[in-house]
């Protein structure tokens, strides 16, 4: 039986696009003749039944907000079966048998476990860390990236003129993809991830031989998986007597207008996720691969670790001498 009643809720770290993305699943699911409800603070507003309908102005001038109207939570008490079996009793007794759900991979497992308790669930990746398998991008990780492309043009204006090193730290969890694509696009000679080793004596010897040849800059891009910024910097200092200036981008990359990209990937999953339910279709993740929007099972999607771009990597080595 078809759903009649869905509801969209908003969880983890929030990320550019979410807004975007909560605007499609209420006008699609309004379109197709569902009444449409909203969660308040992610699972936390499960638990608490913090839940309001919604309608085609309730979710007007939001495209291009950052941040999430329906605010977000990482909720401990979901965490537990009794907090599970809670939120799913909260939406049953309201009648709403689909829900989607837009997080990283954490609330990714919350909705597999939702799913297990018979709420029809859809997945969608809402997460700057790009960390999801199943999809090519997440929903916030080009805007994210943009922000970090644009804070490295303008420390290499300052680097360059005082001939200087600098370190940038990126966030992105245990996931470097926020470093790797942000690094291949702003041209940084060296690149740490938490996916590839990495060796701080041939860093700070191809720093001090390309400042030799005249070089006039060195960027580093220090994934926070791999480590503080400020103890790289101390590391190299130690090695070759040059001390690069630290940077932490911190929670400005997971703020601002999102971007074309992201605002266009969310509108097309949120639209996505509710003609699937509406076909019947429960305990997806929705992606997006090669261009293509798919729908996988979300217990396969939480069990399957994502693939590093290895080949962006060497490439960005290749690039960067
Ligand atoms: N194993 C789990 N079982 C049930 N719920 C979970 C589990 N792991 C996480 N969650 C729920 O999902 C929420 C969000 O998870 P988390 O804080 O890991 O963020 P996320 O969704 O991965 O987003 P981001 O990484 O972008 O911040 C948690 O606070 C918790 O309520
Ligand atoms: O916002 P918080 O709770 O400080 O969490 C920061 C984490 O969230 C993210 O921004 C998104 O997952 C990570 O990149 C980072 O490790
Ligand atoms: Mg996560």
């Amino acid at each position: 039986m078809s759903v009649k009643k869905i509801a969209v809720l908003t969880s983890g770290g929030d990320s550019q696009g979410m807004n975007a993305a909560v605007r499609a699943v209420v006008r699609s699911g309004l379109y197709h003749g569902l009444e449409v409800f909203a969660v308040q603070r992610g699972y936390a507003g499960l638990i608490n039944d913090d839940i309001r309908e919604m309608d085609l102005r309730s979710v007007g001038d939001i495209i291009q907000r950052g941040g999430t109207i329906l605010q977000t939570a990482r909720c401990k008490e979901f965490v537990t079966p009794e907090g599970q079996q809670l939120a799913a009793d909260n939406l049953r007794k309201r009648g709403i048998d689909g829900l989607v759900v837009l997080g990283g991979d954490g609330s990714y497992q919350g909705a597999n476990k939702l799913s297990k308790l018979g709420i029809n669930t859809m997945g969608l990746p809402g997460t700057i860390d790009n960390d999801i398998p199943f999809t090519d991008f997440t929903i916030g990780f080009d805007t994210a990236v943009s922000i970090v492309v644009d804070a490295i043009n303008k420390l290499r204006d300052t680097m360059s003129s005082h001939e200087r090193s600098s370190i940038v730290e990126v966030m992105g969890r245990h996931c470097g993809d926020i470093a790797l694509y942000a690094g291949l696009a702003s041209g940084a000679e060296t690149i740490l991830v938490p996916e590839v080793p990495y060796d701080l004596d041939e860093i700070a010897n191809r720093m001090s031989e390309n400042f030799s040849q005249g070089k006039r800059h060195s960027i580093i891009i220090v994934a926070e998986g791999v480590g503080k910024g400020e103890d790289i910097s101390a590391e190299i200092m130690k090695r070759n007597g040059i001390e690069p200036r630290v940077t932490v981008l911190g929670h400005i990359q997971r703020g601002g207008t999102p971007t074309h990209n992201d605002r266009i990937l969310a509108s097309s999953l949120g639209d996505f996720a509710v003609r699937r339910l509406i076909a019947g279709d429960s305990g997806k993740a929705c992606g997006i691969i090669k261009g293509e929007l798919v729908a996988t099972d979300i217990d396969k999607v939480v069990n399957t670790k994502k693939q590093f771009k290895m080949e962006l990597y060497e490439l960005t080595k290749r690039l960067s001498q």
